[in-house]
């Protein structure tokens, strides 16, 4: 497989100075990268996340070319992004929340005419890109619109066409859904997993929203205090932290206190007594449930998969 995205010992310090009195100054050095080695092979799609100032968005501003890094290297397309910014910009396309690669005042359909100029698409590849965006985008009802008239989600629609109509190899994406209300959510999210499933795009998105995760990455890397915590499958995460699967029971009768659980505990009793969760830690749902109807009166049963919210709070708790 080849790599497309390489960083060894990746490493960003920024000098913040700190008033500690009506004259003074304190100087202090934040490591917001402090070491990523990371790999990133063609077609992959790859989950980075971490809680708040962990140091995405600054790895993904070296990726691009937009920051230097203080030390370690960084490759991207088999170049260097910031002597070869130019270069990288025909190969990257880039979706960060803050900025827009759209013109405010000109319709949607416009800002696209003009990109392919900018990165002197052939017309037909910038059309057959528009063609295949506008369908799964559903970008038709707002062609027409001045940029600055349109809502985040049909602004987010935009700018990820935007960001693909050069053909990019790689795709960056800094927190494409936040803000967007859940249909604009799943036509961004369907949208990538249909970029994903074609395999020719490798992608890098940053997120807090852990749907975005569960229902498009397989590879999650999870960065914290400017280094990597994990880097793995969503279910290596689950094996790692040892994950429980739930059970809740409804019963008839409420639940004697002092039935004892091999392999598994209660986890809360609600409802006077007559709804009990509990977690299965080395038995499972078939052997629960027999020890269960032998002791309580059941009314009904359901199994609950481990919640990826739940790893990843105990992950950042954990820190
Ligand atoms: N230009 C800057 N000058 C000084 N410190 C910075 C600068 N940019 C980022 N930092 C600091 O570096 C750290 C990492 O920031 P970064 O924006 O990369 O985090 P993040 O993981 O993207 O966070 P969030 O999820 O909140 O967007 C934080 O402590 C932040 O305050």
């Amino acid at each position: 497989m080849t790599a497309v995205i390489k960083t060894s010992a990746l490493r960003k310090d920024f000098t913040v100075w700190h008033k500690t009195g009506r004259l003074r100054r304190q100087r202090r050095v934040v490591s917001a990268v402090d070491g990523v080695d990371l790999t990133v092979t063609e077609g992959e799609l790859l989950g980075y996340i971490g809680p708040n100032g962990a140091g995405k968005s600054t790895t993904l501003k070296m990726m691009t070319g937009i920051l230097s890094p203080s030390g370690g290297q960084v490759s991207v397309c088999g170049l260097t992004p910031v002597p070869q910014r130019t270069t990288l910009a025909l190969r990257i396309g880039v979706v960060f929340g803050q900025r827009s690669q759209l013109w405010w005042d000109l319709p949607l359909s416009e800002s696209f005419s003009l990109l392919r100029h900018v990165y002197r698409v052939p017309a037909a590849d910038h059309a057959a890109r528009l063609r295949r965006c506008r369908e799964l985008l559903d970008l038709d009802a707002f062609l027409a619109t001045p940029v600055r008239q349109l809502s985040l989600g049909q602004r987010m629609r935009g700018e990820l066409t935007a960001a693909l109509l050069h053909g990019p190899k790689v795709l960056f994406l800094d927190e494409p859904t936040i803000g967007l209300d859940v249909l604009s959510k799943q036509a961004v999210r369907g949208f990538l997993a249909e970029l994903d499933a074609r395999g020719d795009t490798t992608v890098v998105l940053t997120t807090h929203d852990l749907a975005d995760i569960e229902k498009l990455c397989r590879r999650l890397v999870v960065i914290d205090h400017g280094r990597v915590v994990h880097d793995g499958t969503v279910a290596q995460l689950h094996a790692a932290y040892r994950s429980r699967r739930r059970v809740v029971v409804d019963l008839d009768a409420p639940w004697p206190a002092d039935l004892v659980l091999p392999g598994a505990s209660v986890e809360r009793v609600e409802a006077d007594g007559l709804r009990v969760t509990i977690a299965l830690e080395d038995t499972t749902a078939g052997e629960l449930l027999g020890r269960l109807a032998g002791s309580v009166a059941l009314r009904d049963l359901s199994v609950r998969e481990p919640e990826i919210d739940d790893v990843i709070a105990r992950l950042y708790a954990g820190r």
